[in-house]
């Protein structure tokens, strides 16, 4: 299409965004959708699939256990050289894929024993261990010790209860282990330990990776890990009503820069300044407009609005009354916590959602709803640290993903809950977690660039989903440059300086969500 074809938004307007890539849940969902590359698999998403496949083929459970053994062969012969192999059996399917895994890597001539951690019960691990020609060693931690490397399939996708002291032995024992779905003792769905767990070099996924995958402290003792396709045919991952997802680029995307585009119809964030720390506000403002909207504007009472005009030239101050603020144009998209007081926030919160504003909530609006989170009813967009959290919420339970979806629902707000795998919410089961970031962003300042990065991207015409996951990523990718660039210390005005950047990197990413 030429330039003189392209119809110019309207002043006031952002122009409407691309739809998205891969991330839908069943809200807006076109029928027939591909399973995304960026979708994470519960353990119950993985028993639907196989009891779907059971029922399309009574072959095909068997052939995708050939596949994810297969792959689990396939990933040591590229990783390790020929060496002494343990493959350590459990009593269901991941133990099935363990017998396959090690007929294939004897095949290929490799040294290989397998070591029963219990007996085989499924009809499916019986059939595979009937197979198995090989040594079989008896289950302790000298074997474990003597073996080059240990294959841990013992427990999968089906671990139910906390693993046995002499199971965590066995692989306390081991020096390097390559797991199959997860490390033996880490819950798919939430990370967490279920018994003492060994730290593995690799896990090997089927289908895609989970949630478990991507959660501390569980995310720690998996290793490298990738997913594996085992022809789990299209007829079931079609469609698949998939409710959680990495975030990377391509769940999401940003409009692009346009040359009908003015600094309207890039968006404009209005900040709510306070009276006791404006630096927030300013790097609120600042993380706003670094990350790409067209204006940031500071909305500030008459007496202490100096130090905000003090401030970045590039920033605008507003003294009126936030009542008359509000009757003028470009005034949707909020950022209402950074610097604020509670009971500031309690003044200046209200008459925005009376006005029917875009909000983001953070910092003192999160402290004013304290133990009320009814109060934040109304808001798109809020963004708890753990503390913050636990005061409006109640502390965040084990199950990182549950705790941030009740919120969610709750209030009917997105809600990120910020972390080494910060959680990013909908009111409607949606859930993004984002590791694409750094221990280096934990420095003063840098949830407020979150908050000004999330009203831009609001500003830009997301909704508050999108937004909120795609101002996450860019702020995780502000701050790994960042922290490259100052020796792994950056502070928060280093982190904005890279949002521009960061933006960039999007762009170049949204083509290849995997
Ligand atoms: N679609 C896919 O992704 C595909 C998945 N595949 C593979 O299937 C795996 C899932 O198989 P699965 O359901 O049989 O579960 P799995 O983890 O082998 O163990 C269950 C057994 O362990 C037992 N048990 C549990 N905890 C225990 C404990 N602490 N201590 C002692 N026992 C314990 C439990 O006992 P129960 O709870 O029933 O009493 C039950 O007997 C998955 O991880 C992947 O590797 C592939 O084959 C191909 C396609
Ligand atoms: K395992």
């Amino acid at each position: 299409m030429s330039l003189g074809q392209q119809k110019a938004p309207k002043a006031g307007e952002s122009r409407p965004t691309q739809p998205l890539a891969a991330g839908n849940g069943e809200a807006g969902r076109p029928e027939g959708q591909r399973l995304s590359p960026l979708a994470l698999l519960s353990v119950a998403d993985s028993r639907v699939m196989d009891a779907q496949a059971e029922r399309l083929s009574s072959a095909l459970p068997e052939e995708l256990m050939q596949h994810a053994g297969s792959a689990g062969a396939h990933e040591i012969m590229r990783h390790y050289a020929p060496c002494r192999v343990l493959v350590a059996c459990g009593p269901g399917n991941n133990g099935g894929d363990g017998y396959v895994l090690a007929r294939i890597l004897r095949a290929q001539g490799w040294r290989v024993e397998i070591t029963p951690a219990l007996p085989p019960q499924t009809p499916l691990a019986r059939a595979m261990a009937a197979r198995w020609k090989g040594a079989v060693v008896p289950f302790s931690p000298q074997a474990a010790a003597e073996a080059e490397l240990v294959v841990d399939a013992v427990f999968g996708a089906g671990l139910s209860r906390p693993v046995s002291p002499e199971v965590a032995a066995f692989f306390a024992a081991a020096d390097r282990i390559v797991a199959l779905d997860l490390p033996t003792g880490v819950n798919g769905d939430t990370g967490q330990l279920m018994g003492e767990v060994a730290r593995c070099e690799r896990t090997v996924a089927f289908v895609r990776r989970r949630p478990g995958h991507f959660l501390l402290p569980g995310a720690e003792k998996c290793g490298f890990t990738r997913a594996a396709e085992i022809g789990m045919p299209a007829r079931i991952t079609t469609g698949f009503p998939v409710r959680c997802w990495r975030n990377e680029p391509g769940l999401w995307r940003l409009p692009r820069q346009h040359p009908l585009d003015n600094k309207y119809t890039r968006g404009v964030v209005n900040v709510c300044g306070g009276t006791v720390m404006p630096g927030a506000a300013l790097l609120a403002t600042e993380g706003a407009r670094r990350s790409g909207c067209g204006m940031a504007r500071i909305a500030s009472d008459p007496a202490h609005a100096g130090v905000f005009r003090n401030g970045p030239p590039g920033i605008i101050v507003d003294t009126a009354p936030l009542a008359e603020l509000l009757t003028q144009p470009h005034r949707k998209y909020w950022v209402c916590g950074p610097g604020l007081l509670p009971q500031e926030a309690g003044t200046l919160f209200p008459v925005l959602l009376e006005a029917h504003c875009c909000v983001v909530a953070d910092a003192g609006t999160l402290d004013w709803a304290r133990e009320d989170p009814q109060k934040l009813r109304g808001a798109a967009v809020l963004t708890p640290h753990d503390g913050e959290f636990a005061r409006v919420f109640g502390p965040v339970g084990p199950d990182r993903i549950e705790s941030a979806r009740k919120a969610a629902s709750l209030v009917g707000s997105v809600v990120v809950l910020k972390g080494y795998t910060t959680v990013i919410a909908a009111p409607d089961g949606r859930v993004a977690l984002n590791v694409h970031a750094t221990p280096a962003l934990a420095t003063a300042g840098s949830g407020d660039v979150l908050s000004g990065t999330v009203g831009t991207c609001l500003a830009a015409g997301l909704p508050p989903w999108e937004a909120a996951c795609a101002a996450v990523w860019l702020h995780g990718e502000a701050g790994r440059r960042a922290a490259w660039s100052e020796g792994g210390w950056p502070i928060a005005e280093d982190i904005v300086a890279q949002l521009g950047n960061a933006r960039g990197t999007a762009e170049k990413g949204t083509d290849d969500p995997g």
